[in-house]
């Protein structure tokens, strides 16, 4: 029986439908508000699970923001966009809240298909101040007196990009609110210089410019994080107090100030709404999870979570059947790290996710959170190959975008030999498009002298992570699934792959199944429905996108009537390049009967993995259609003679 307690009561939160239902609420409603709106969020993610720690940090902030602006005509964009569930609670959507990331429910990030009030989306990180920069000199184009107001995590504010729009935003002038929401978390405790100015920042400078507007921030400040800035004030005694960085480039520094406490946040935001000049930063000092016991003394403050018991916060765990493949991707790792000094890897700030975090506790000096600066991250990698170093870059597919010129410029024109773990390769499920990792296979496999592999399998991925590790011939990829492998045997130890070699998983004489990653399972279960049809299928598994083993696709087009390519990529990756190939030899001449299996031209919408796969049509369903069509010929039961009519001779 669960122990979820019946959410409280939320009279106020009942009465908000929109915004401006909370411009005649006083401030001392706005902060029953404010509680009432963290506890209904608290219940709504204990239903959805998600992104819980960073939208409890913001609840106050939220409600000041849309109290004190008028959204949606004020834009409101918010960096990352996973701290977004009080704003969607309070701008019309709380009745599908618990709909948060499932099939055709709301997205976990802002989205603006979804809502006036969600004017940019996001998902990945530290685009918020280059998108309200350029809402901020639309507007004034247009005359307008808008506001446009960016919140932006700290973690965010560690990417290249905050500053490319800080430095932009400052010299440009325009009026623009950027609000740091200082939580001294990203997903793991922050990297970097800029979190240690940050804590410098809060900690040396009481408030300034509206001091009749609110407290000195840090003797108000909540006893933890007091205690906390008067540490860091100890540690940087003597501390030039001039200008903030912020201010040099240009902007009004604000801060630092309790992002908590609406009696601070209320004034300054009415001061900073009746200015009409230039950019303004206001620095809040928040905590991920607040207002939550559990997600506060979490390490990871809730950051992301599955659904849980609201009284006790224990998380409903799913019973896994097989190790994740981001747990043998870090275990492989250490395996080679043992006997190979050279091996060191990177991440950029997803130490947990990559599974670099236990590769640290095994080499704690051979491990580099760069914080998120995937760019960075790449280039760092290239210089550590040429320094003779064995780099293991680890970024989520998705992420990895953000680096892909300094993969092209730095890595594959230098042909060093960085090695790139792609996690996430492929759907996953509730965090949607933005963060599919759809796209790898076509950017990589475009770039000259890169080896490119795909794990079929958790036993797969080991031999691939020992193969990178030994190619020291250009740059290579791995890639893999997000999730839980398929619970075949493991090896003891990875052995190196022959490079550009695929294998024969299943023999047939009719059709041909050429798999690349973990889409092998659906072909051997579709291959088995064919066979029982009458139809021999042989099932392969590429292992290489890049090289592709040539020897292997020519003899499986040449011997079977047809040919079907399947990846967990968007058109242009492993699939066409087996359709060049094939055209370059002349193949295709001879009206080889071939289909390439992609995602579709088009995003998928979040959902559970077989309804994404269903809908991508890369499942066993999909796969027996698209031999049917190759064969042509009506359904494959009332055609199979036709069909070795129909076998290829040389
Ligand atoms: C380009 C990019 N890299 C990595 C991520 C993964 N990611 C999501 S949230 C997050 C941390 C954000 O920290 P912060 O901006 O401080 O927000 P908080 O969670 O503390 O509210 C990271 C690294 C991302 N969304 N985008
Ligand atoms: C918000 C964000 O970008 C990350 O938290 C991401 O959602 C993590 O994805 P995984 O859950 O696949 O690690
Ligand atoms: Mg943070």
């Amino acid at each position: 029986m669960s122990s979820r307690k019946m959410p409280s009561p939320t009279p106020l939160l009942d009465q908000v439908t929109e915004p401006r239902d909370m411009k005649r609420l006083s401030d001392r409603q706005l902060r029953q508000l404010a509680d009432e709106l963290r506890r209904e969020t608290i219940d709504a993610v204990s239903v959805t699970g998600g992104h819980l720690g960073a939208g409890l940090g913001v609840v106050e902030l939220t409600v000041a923001i849309h109290a004190v602006f008028d959204t949606p005509k004020d834009r409101l964009i918010f960096d990352v966009g996973h701290q977004c569930y009080p704003h969607k609670i309070l701008t019309g959507r709380r009745d599908r809240i618990r709909t948060l990331r499932k099939g055709n429910g709301l997205s976990g990030f802002t989205k603006r298909s979804e809502s006036p009030y969600d004017p940019f989306g996001a998902a990945h990180s530290s685009t918020s101040i280059s998108a309200g920069l350029g809402f901020a000199v639309g507007r004034d184009f247009q005359g307008s007196d808008d506001h446009v107001i960016c919140v932006i995590g700290d973690g965010a504010m560690s990417a290249g990009m905050a500053y490319e729009a800080l430095n932009n935003a400052g010299a440009l002038g325009s009026r623009l609110i950027v609000i740091l929401n200082d939580n001294a978390m990203s997903i793991a405790p922050p990297v970097g210089a800029m979190s240690k100015y940050l804590a410098r920042l809060y900690a040396a400078r009481p408030l300034q410019d509206l001091k009749s507007a609110a407290r000195n921030a840090v003797d108000h400040l909540p006893p933890p994080l007091r205690e906390g800035a008067r540490r860091a004030r100890t540690l940087v005694k003597g501390l030039v107090p001039g200008a903030t960085l912020f201010e040099e480039l240009g902007f009004s520094y604000v801060g630092p100030f309790d992002g908590h406490d609406l009696s601070q946040i209320l004034p300054i935001l009415r001061t900073v709404k009746e200015r009409s000049d230039g950019p303004v930063l206001l620095h809040a000092i928040t905590r991920k999870g607040k207002g939550y016991r559990p997600a506060e003394e979490a390490a990871d403050k809730y950051h992301g979570v599955s659904s849980f018991d609201v009284a006790s916060g224990t998380q409903v765990k799913s019973v896994a059947k097989a190790p994740s493949y981001t747990k043998v991707f870090a275990d492989a790792l250490i395996q080679e790290a043992e006997r190979d000094a050279s091996i060191v890897a990177v991440t950029a700030a997803m130490p947990d996710g990559t599974g670099l975090d236990r590769f640290a506790k095994r080499f704690p000096s051979r491990m580099f959170d760069v914080g998120i600066a995937e760019q960075h991250a790449v280039t760092f990698c290239a210089g550590l190959a040429a320094s003779g170093m064995k780099p293991f870059c680890a970024i989520y597919s998705t992420f990895l975008q953000r680096g892909y010129d300094q993969i092209v410029h730095d890595v594959a024109l230098q042909r060093l030999p960085v090695r790139f773990a792609i996690d996430r390769a492929g759907l996953v499920g509730a965090d949607g498009p933005t963060h599919a990792g759809s796209f790898d296979l076509g950017y990589l496999c475009n770039l000259p002298d890169f080896t490119v592999m795909a794990a079929s399998d958790e036993a797969e991925l080991v031999h691939m992570v020992a193969t990178a590790a030994a190619l020291s011939d250009g740059p290579s990829a791995v890639r893999y699934p997000r999730g839980q492998g398929t619970g075949v045997e493991m090896p003891r130890v990875g052995q190196v792959l022959e490079i550009g070699r695929g294998r024969i998983v299943k023999e047939g004489t009719q059709i041909a199944l050429l798999s690349l990653g973990t889409r092998l399972q659906e072909c051997l279960a579709a291959a088995e429905r064919l066979d029982a049809m009458g139809l021999s299928t042989t099932v392969a598994d590429a292992r290489f996108a890049k090289p592709l083993d040539e020897a292997l696709i020519l003899s499986l087009a040449r011997e079977h009537a047809v040919l079907i390519t399947i990846e967990e990529g968007a058109r242009g990756g492993f699939g066409a390049h087996v359709l060049h190939l094939l055209a370059e030899r002349g193949i295709l001449d001879r009206g080889c009967r071939i289909r390439t299996l992609t995602l579709p031209d088009r995003f998928i919408q979040q959902d559970k993995p077989e309804a994404m796969y269903a809908e991508a049509e890369l499942d066993r369903t999909a796969i027996l259609a698209a031999a049917e069509a190759a064969i042509g010929l009506g359904t494959i039961e009332r055609q199979p003679e036709i069909v070795r009519l129909h076998r290829l001779r040389e």
